[in-house]
Parts: structure tokens; C-alpha cells; sequence
């Protein structure tokens, strides 16, 4: 041993972690409310990354590898050589790697202590050695079996005594704390020395309210640290030391590694005192990490954030499909737990251990015992999933009395949701559920038509959502039920049943027309957005409610064309419409509803394609209900359809399983994207015959694009080009004015489709000359500015947008696109000397006016007092917001259907837009 460890003073273990104090706190402040709310968002550490990234990132500026290495290097040494005071002498107190790890949970936390030792079980060791004999612990009555035996442990064999009460009950706390404070000034006890918290509670799942406990220790008990086990949630989704608490610990060997193939404990705290009295301790008693496991740990590390998203979301499945079935489960994601408001507030997510009650221990043993994917074993927070009986085993130390005054029930299985498969997972549960008797089929009550496999197993390729959703009502009854109807009828919200999502509509600025045949299209969204709630129904129909037409469809489903539904994958959608259930949908729509208006017709025809390619016909769940609504001005050329067809692809894709869920803190993903504006793509051509893909793409991606469509006579292409433009010249003012002349998009394609076959040259010129514009356009909007240009630089680029709008609608006039109602919204504007376009399909519609930057407010609405006169109605628009839209807030999906369908489609808007949305 050197000397320098030779003396055990706290001020010169080198047990703490390497960073200096000064570059871990250089993320934002921790008051704010909302920066708690979402941990994850936070930038944290040196660098400023959010926490994901930090996650992945494994840099310590101060110890550089010698040789650059992309990992870690395992430093398998107990000593290094050296003279006195070098940074490392022996493992036991510092370990570059550990050190290493120790740093990068630092950053994590945002804290400067951080000390990883051998498990969690250590970690609480080393914490409580603060407290002397005699000295009190005011703790949980729904702990770890584990942490319940320690604390036994310090009482017989250390003096230190633990009260034990409902934590999740902030009163209890309060008193208990109160209590022991006056106590002890009367003499009758010893001081409260630490407060040990721990929420959601395992494995009841109860919450406690971290901040509010943290305030009442430092009034009743100032000297008191307040230490919290973080395991459940791990720093990803709740950081304790933002809310007050003094420290925190997370047994390791769970989320943070994430795969059961070490053990680890580690420690954060940010205060000065505490932090050198635990590097004392853990220095002293030898308990430190290994390398190896510091190592792994490291690693494990590098993917939390992604495996806790994964294990959350399919949790949140696991939760509602138990619930549908009526057992009593335990966890803060469902509306129904009654610490969600607490949790939500303190954490940023529900995590992925979950816990149910059967009412009979013999037959929980019988479940855990059925399973198969899920391992019976103690612990969680592995890739892989997890069941358990606590009684018997997390929690088989603590005495079966006690177990029972804290009202831990025998028969209560915990699930540890893994990195698996959802649709596994659920099968799995289900048939152990099955084969332990606590659930049957109902089959009588199995819809004709209803396909279920021999073995009584729902077949895998069935869509989660839809499994969860039929469950109870078609299947299923709980053990002990007869076939009393309606026993099970009353279904709890569950994720994927009912849903909201929304799509922008879009505005062309240069090219319409010409993209359907090759040329480059300049087109953004806007922010008129159509939106579309979905929910089950229990009648085996399926139906479309178009409020904005006063039109309502519905379908039994067994009267769709079902024989013409080839069997596709999903994954890869198909480049054209099947045009022989085009023709049989036509028909049957056609037939079902013989005075449908043109509109809602096409609407309906597109909804079923999409409907009978995506729905599982041989699903229990196959009922739903589709309600969609628009703010935008429909069939006015800011591509309505569009937003239309991406709603109901997105809004099939996600509560058919086909596309996961967006998390909270995750926006629609790239691959939902493509997905999704494949499937609007194919909509649209049953709405449009041949339209080019321009306004799907806007209405799923958002911003503002340079769309080209293959065509063999003007490009290379293989597959549609959308370059993203970003103006390098700041927002640009547009107002969009609907002449509310109805006109078709289909014609008016179609229209232009037949001058270009009659005259290839001259309208292959016209077409040349508007690539041109487009080429143009595309560079004035990412061209730099000339430096010291400034404004000039600025008015310069909007006068030559200005002429290219100007040359646009000419070469569109002669495509004969154009409307004597939009020749007046032209006349109008340009003796404003505005220039102004159609944008659109034409024939009526919309039409754009590019605004200067200096136009006056007063000159504006005198343009759109003059424009409205003629019965038109103009819009001021930022162009480029965002695209598809999934409504995150389960509550907000199910609230909604009361006024969905009912408020004005501007109203509407104004309520939804301002809830949490996950975006593309
Ligand atoms: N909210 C809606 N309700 C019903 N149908 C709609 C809605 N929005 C769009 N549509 C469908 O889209 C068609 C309009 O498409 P289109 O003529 O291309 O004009 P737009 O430029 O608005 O997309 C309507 O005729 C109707 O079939
Ligand atoms: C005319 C066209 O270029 C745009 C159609 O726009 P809208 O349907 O009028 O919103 C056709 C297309 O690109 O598919």
C-alpha cells in the first residue's frame, strides 16, 4: 500500500471521482419545474448533450488515452507504479477505470460525487456507516427484502433504529418526522439521521412524493440526509438530487447495466461533506467496483436511455392488457394509479416493472410457473424479461407478519418488462394466464369469422394493440367468472385503442403540376392542420365520420370485399394502388351508400383501401371508429387530402401495431415517416389517380421541400428526391387567399396529363421553364447571404422570389390551370404591386401572395378587406412547422371524443394544439 492511502483522512482518499466540481455544473439550473418534468431534455455535463447522448458518450477530458482507444480500457492492475501523490497507487481507491465510469455517472447526474461499488446492497452499506449508534433511520414499509434486512441488521447489531412508515403517504412522514424531532428534544430518542426513501415503491409500485418528504426532513431534522434508491427509475427518468435529496443510489446491476451479467451499486451526491465522508468509507471498507465491472458497467451504460424507452413502452402494454383482463395491477403509466400525478411531476416516465394481484397465491405460483419468455427470477432491469413472485422471493426475508402489516400481498406477481417483443411478451403471459386457469376463452361469445389458433394462442403476427384491445370482451373472462355478459365490458384506456393524431395541410410555391411529370416542386407546410381521433367499437363495424361534410359511414365489416385483400407485408408497401380492390371498394361504397357526395366518396374509398390493407381482418378488435376534421379549407389546393391520407395511414399504422408508439420524449421516428407517407401516398392515389407525392410528403416530413418525382424524360431518379430547405434568409410572409371556388384535383391533373400527351413538345417547354423557376427558387432560398449584405441582401432575394411567382402562374395559366378567380386575387395584389400565384391544383382554390417584410399591418388587412369583398377568405401563414403529429396525452385522446366531431374545426385546432403532440 502507498502512503499516500496509508492515511484513511477523508480530504486525501482519491476515491472520489476525477472531474472537477466546476465542469460537471454546466447544465442548466435544477429549480425550474420544467426542466425536472423532462430530465431527459436536459443538456448536461461539459459538452451541454442531452441525456441520451451523454449516455453514449464516454469522454473524460482530463484522462485522455494514450492511445485514443474508442472504449475504456480495462485496467486490470491492484497497483500502479509511481512516486507518492500520483493520481493512481492502488485499486482499492482509484482505478482508472472505475474512474472513468465514476466521471461519466457524474455527468449523468449532474452531480460531483459518484462512487461505484460491488452491488446496491453495498451502496446502502456505505451510506448508512454515516450514522452512528443510537442515531435513527426513518424509512419505508415497502422496501426491498434486501434493504429491509440491513436495517434490521444496524438495529441489532449497531444501535441504530428504523421507524418504518408510508412513505408514499407525505403526512406520515411529516409526523413520523415531527414525532421523533420532539422526542428527541425531550431526550426520549436518538436524533433522525437519515430519511431513506424510494418511489415508485417496489414491489407495490407506490409513489412518494420526493420533494415534499426532502422539505420536511430539513425542517424537522436539519442534520438528516435524505438518500434515495433510484433503482426503478435510474437516472434517465428521475434525478433525485434536482428535488432536494441529499443522496442518491441505484443497484447498478440493474438498468444501468441492463444485462445480469454484473453486479454493481453506485452512489451520486453533491454535497461536499457527505461526498468525502462515503469516499472515506468506501476506501476504508474495500468495497469499491472491480475494473471488469466498471467496465461493463460502462458499457451497459452507453444504451440506457434506448432500452428503458423500449421497456417502458411495452410495459405500458403489459399494464393495460392485465388491466383489460381485471386484475388489480400496480403501475404509475395507467390513469387509474393514484400516485400517477406525484410520479408525473418527479419523473419523466413510468419504467418497466409493473405488479399484479390474481387473489389466490397458488394460482400466481402456477402463472409464474406457466411462462416461458419471461424468466422466473429475482431482480429487474435486464434486456431480458423478468416474473416473480415477491412473497417468495425479492421479499422472502422479511417476516410473512410483517409482510402482512404492510399489506404485501402473497399472491402478487411483479413483471419485469424486457427489451423483448411486445406480441411475445403478451402471448407468453397470456398462455401461462390460460394455462393456470386465472383466465378462459369465452368462447361462445367469439364473433363469427374470428379466427383463433387451435392451440387457443392468439397467432403472433396479430398486432398488439389489437390483442390488448379484445382481450376481455372476446375471449377472456377472469378465473371464477361465469359467462355472465358485460362481466369484463368495462374497458380501462388502453394505449393504442384510441388515439389522435394530425397532419398539416401545405402550401406549393413553385412547380405544381409539373412535379406530377418530373419537375422539381418547392412546397412547405402550413399551419392548418387536419386531425383524426380514433377509437374501438364493440359492433364488428368500422366507420368514417366526416363532420367538416356532414357525412357519416359506417361498414359492417363483414360486408367489405375481403377476398380481394392480397396478403401483403406491411413493412413494405406496395409503389401502386391494387386496382382490383380499388374497384371492388369503389363498388361497394358505391353500393352502401348510393346518394354519397363526390367528396365524401372519394374520402370514404381511400379510408377502406387503406382500412382493408392494414386491419387484420381475423382480429377480435377489428371494430373501430375513424372521426377526422380539418382546419384547413378543404379542396382548396393547400392539400387537404393530403393531411387527410397521412392521418389515416398514421392513424392505422399505430393502433394496428404496425409502427410503435412515439415516447413521450421521442418525436415520430424517420422509419414511422417513410412508413406512413407510403401508405398516405397510396390514399392519395385512390383520391387523385396520379398525383406526384408532394403533398403526402409535406404533410408527414413538415418544413419546407424540393420534391422530384422519377420520370425517365426529365431525371435519373429512382425513387422521389425531397431535399430539405432551409431558408438562409429567416421566415418569409405569405398570404394564402381561397377564392372558395370548388374545383378537383383529379381533373386538373388529369387536364394537364392530356395537353402534355397532345402537344409533348410545347408543354414539355412550359415544363423545362418551370424546372427552371424551381432551380431558381431552390437556390435563393439556400444561398448565403452576402456577407455585409444585410437587408439588401434580403430585399434582393424576396424581389426574386417576387418575379419567379410572377413567371409561375404565367407558364400555369397556359396549362390552363387557372381560374378568372384567381386572376382576381392576382389583379388585386399586384396593383400592390404584389406578386401572387395560384398554388394548387388550380381551377379555384387558393392562391399565394408573397408579403415584403416592411408591408404595414393596416396595408395588409386593407389587401384582405379588398380580397374578401369578392366573397374570398385569406389566411396570413408561416410556412414550414412540423409534420405528422401522434397526441401523447391518453387522457386528452379519450377526453377529446366529446367534442371532436362537435367543435368548429378553428376551435378544435386551438384545444389540441396546444397538448403534448410528438411530431415528426
Ligand atoms: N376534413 C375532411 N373531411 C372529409 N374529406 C376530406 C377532408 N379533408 C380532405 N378531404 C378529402 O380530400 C378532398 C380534397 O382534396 P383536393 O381536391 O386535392 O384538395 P386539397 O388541395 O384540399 O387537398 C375532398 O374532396 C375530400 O375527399
Ligand atoms: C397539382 C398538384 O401538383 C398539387 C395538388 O395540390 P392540391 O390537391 O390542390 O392541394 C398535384 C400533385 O402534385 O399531385
Amino acid at each position: 500500500m502507498t502512503s499516500s492511502l496509508s492515511s484513511l483522512n477523508a480530504s486525501e482518499s482519491s476515491a472520489p471521482t476525477s472531474p472537477a466540481p466546476s465542469s460537471i455544473h454546466g447544465g442548466p439550473s435544477s429549480s425550474s419545474k420544467v426542466d425536472r418534468l423532462r430530465p431527459q431534455d436536459r443538456r448536461s455535463g461539459p459538452s451541454g448533450y442531452r441525456f441520451s447522448t451523454t449516455c453514449a458518450t464516454v469522454d473524460d477530458p482530463n484522462h485522455k488515452d494514450q492511445y485514443g482507444a474508442s472504449s475504456t480500457p480495462i485496467y486490470m492492475s491492484a497497483t500502479f507504479k509511481g512516486l507518492p501523490g500520483a493520481e493512481f497507487d492502488y485499486s482499492r481507491s482509484g482505478n482508472p477505470t472505475r474512474s472513468m465510469l465514476q466521471h461519466h455517472l457524474c455527468q449523468l447526474q449532474n452531480c460531483r460525487y459518484s462512487f461505484a461499488v460491488s452491488s446496491g446492497m453495498a451502496c446502502l452499506d456505505v451510506i448508512t456507516r454515516v450514522l452512528k449508534p443510537g442515531e435513527r433511520i426513518i424509512a419505508g414499509d415497502d422496501l426491498y427484502g434486501g434493504t429491509n434486512r440491513l436495517l434490521t441488521y444496524l438495529a441489532t447489531h449497531g444501535g441504530i433504529q428504523t421507524d418504518h412508515v408510508d412513505t408514499t403517504d407525505a403526512e406520515k412522514v411529516e409526523q413520523m418526522l415531527q414525532t421523533r424531532a420532539t422526542e428527541h428534544s425531550l431526550g426520549q430518542c436518538g436524533p433522525i439521521k437519515m430519511v431513506l426513501l424510494e418511489t415508485p415503491t417496489n414491489p407495490l409500485l407506490k409513489i412518494c412524493d420526493l420533494e415534499r418528504c426532502a422539505r420536511a426532513a430539513k425542517l424537522y431534522a436539519p442534520d438528516a440526509i435524505v438518500v434515495v434508491d433510484n433503482t426503478m427509475m435510474s437516472p434517465y427518468l428521475m434525478r433525485p438530487l434536482e428535488l432536494g435529496v441529499d443522496v442518491v443510489y441505484d443497484s447498478g446491476t440493474k438498468y444501468l447495466s441492463g444485462h445480469h451479467d454484473l453486479m454493481a451499486g453506485v452512489i451520486a451526491c453533491d454535497r461536499e461533506d457527505v461526498g468525502q465522508q462515503i469516499a472515506f468509507t468506501v476506501n476504508s471498507i474495500g468495497n469499491a467496483l472491480t475494473p471488469m465491472d466498471s467496465f461493463l458497467l460502462l458499457r451497459g451504460i452507453k444504451t440506457l436511455a434506448v432500452r428503458m424507452d423500449r421497456q417502458q413502452s411495452t410495459a405500458l402494454l403489459v399494464a393495460s392488457y392485465l388491466t383489460s383482463l381485471g386484475f388489480k395491477v400496480n403501475y404509475p403509466g395507467l390513469a387509474s394509479h393514484p400516485g400517477k400525478e406525484i410520479h408525473d411531476a418527479q419523473a419523466s416516465g413510468p419504467g418497466a416493472v409493473l405488479s399484479f394481484e390474481t387473489g389466490d397465491k397458488e394460482l400466481s405460483e402456477g402463472i409464474v410457473g406457466a411462462t416461458r419468455l419471461w424468466g422466473i427470477s429475482v431482480s429487474f432491469g435486464c434486456v431480458n424479461s423478468l416474473i416473480s413472485m415477491p412473497c417468495l422471493m425479492s421479499h422472502a426475508s422479511i417476516d410473512p407478519k410483517v409482510r402482512a402489516a404492510r399489506r404485501l400481498p402473497e399472491d402478487l406477481i411483479r413483471l419485469c418488462v424486457g427489451i423483448e417483443d411486445s406480441r411475445d411478451l403478451i402471448e407468453d403471459l397470456e398462455s401461462a394466464l390460460l394455462k393456470a386457469g386465472a383466465i378462459r376463452r369465452r368462447r361462445s361469445s367469439i364473433p363469427d369469422g374470428t379466427l383463433v389458433s387451435p392451440s387457443g394462442i392468439i397467432t403472433s403476427d396479430q398486432s398488439i394493440s389489437k390483442l390488448v384491445d379484445g382481450m376481455d370482451k372476446n375471449k377472456i373472462e377472469t378465473r371464477g367468472g361465469d359467462d355472465e355478459d358485460g362481466r369484463l365490458t368495462k374497458r380501462p384506456p388502453l394505449p393504442a385503442s384510441s388515439l389522435v393524431v394530425s397532419a398539416p395541410g401545405k402550401v406549393i410555391l413553385f412547380g405544381e403540376h409539373a412535379v406530377v411529370h418530373g419537375v422539381t416542386a418547392i412546397a412547405a407546410s402550413v399551419a392548418l392542420r387536419c386531425y383524426a381521433h380514433v377509437q374501438p367499437r364493440d359492433d364488428d363495424k368500422v366507420s368514417i365520420t366526416l363532420p367538416d361534410l356532414g357525412i357519416e359511414h359506417a361498414w359492417s365489416i363483414d360486408s367489405l370485399p375481403w377476398g380481394k385483400v392480397k396478403t401483403n407485408d406491411v413493412a413494405t408497401p406496395a409503389e401502386s394502388l391494387d386496382e382490383e380492390l380499388h374497384k371492388a371498394i369503389e363498388t361497394s361504397v358505391g353500393n352502401i351508400v348510393a346518394d354519397d357526395t363526390a367528396r365524401s366518396h372519394a374520402a370514404s374509398v381511400a379510408f377502406l383501401y387503406l382500412y382493408m390493407t392494414l386491419a387484420d381482418r381475423s382480429s377480435p378488435n377489428r371494430g373501430q371508429s375513424f372521426v377526422i376534421r380539418s382546419a384547413l379549407p378543404i379542396g382548396a389546393g393547400l392539400g387537404s387530402s393530403a393531411a387527410l391520407s397521412t392521418c389515416l395511414a398514421s392513424s392505422l399504422l399505430y393502433t394496428h401495431g404496425h409502427l410503435p408508439l412515439p415516447t413521450a420524449d421521442s418525436s415520430v421516428a424517420p422509419a414511422s415517416q417513410t412508413l406512413i407517407n407510403a401508405y398516405a401516398f397510396l390514399s392519395e392515389k385512390v383520391m387523385h389517380g396520379n398525383p406526384s407525392g408532394v403533398d403526402n410528403s409535406v404533410a408527414t416530413h413538415g418544413g419546407a421541400l424540393a420534391f422530384t418525382r422519377p420520370n425517365a424524360a426529365r431525371n435519373a431518379l429512382v425513387k422521389s428526391e425531397m431535399a430539405s430547405l432551409k431558408s438562409s434568409f429567416g421566415s418569409v410572409r405569405f398570404l394564402l387567399t381561397d377564392t372558395k371556388v370548388p374545383r378537383d384535383t383529379k381533373t386538373l391533373v388529369a387536364g394537364v396529363g392530356a395537353r402534355l400527351k397532345a402537344d409533348p413538345a410545347g408543354v414539355g417547354k412550359t415544363l423545362d421553364e418551370i424546372q427552371h423557376i424551381s432551380d431558381r427558387a431552390k437556390d435563393i432560398f439556400l444561398s448565403q447571404q452576402p456577407a455585409g449584405s444585410g437587408e439588401k441582401g434580403r430585399e434582393a432575394k424576396l424581389e426574386g422570389l417576387s418575379k419567379l411567382i410572377v413567371e409561375n402562374h404565367e407558364l400555369l395559366q397556359t396549362l390552363g390551370v387557372s381560374h378568372e378567380s384567381l386572376e382576381v386575387v392576382r389583379r388585386t395584389t399586384a396593383e400592390r404591386g404584389l406578386a401572387t400565384k395560384l398554388t394548387g391544383a388550380g381551377g379555384g382554390g387558393c392562391a399565394v401572395t408573397l408579403l415584403p417584410d416592411e408591408m404595414p399591418k393596416a396595408d395588409v388587412e386593407s389587401l384582405r378587406a379588398a380580397l374578401e369583398k369578392n366573397g374570398f377568405k385569406c389566411y396570413e401563414t408561416e410556412v414550414g412547422g412540423g409534420g405528422v403529429a401522434v397526441l401523447l396525452d391518453q387522457s386528452r385522446n379519450e377526453e377529446s371524443k366529446e367534442w371532436f366531431g362537435k367543435l368548429p374545426g378553428s376551435e378544435l385546432a386551438s384545444r389540441l394544439d396546444g397538448t403534448a403532440w410528438s411530431t415528426a
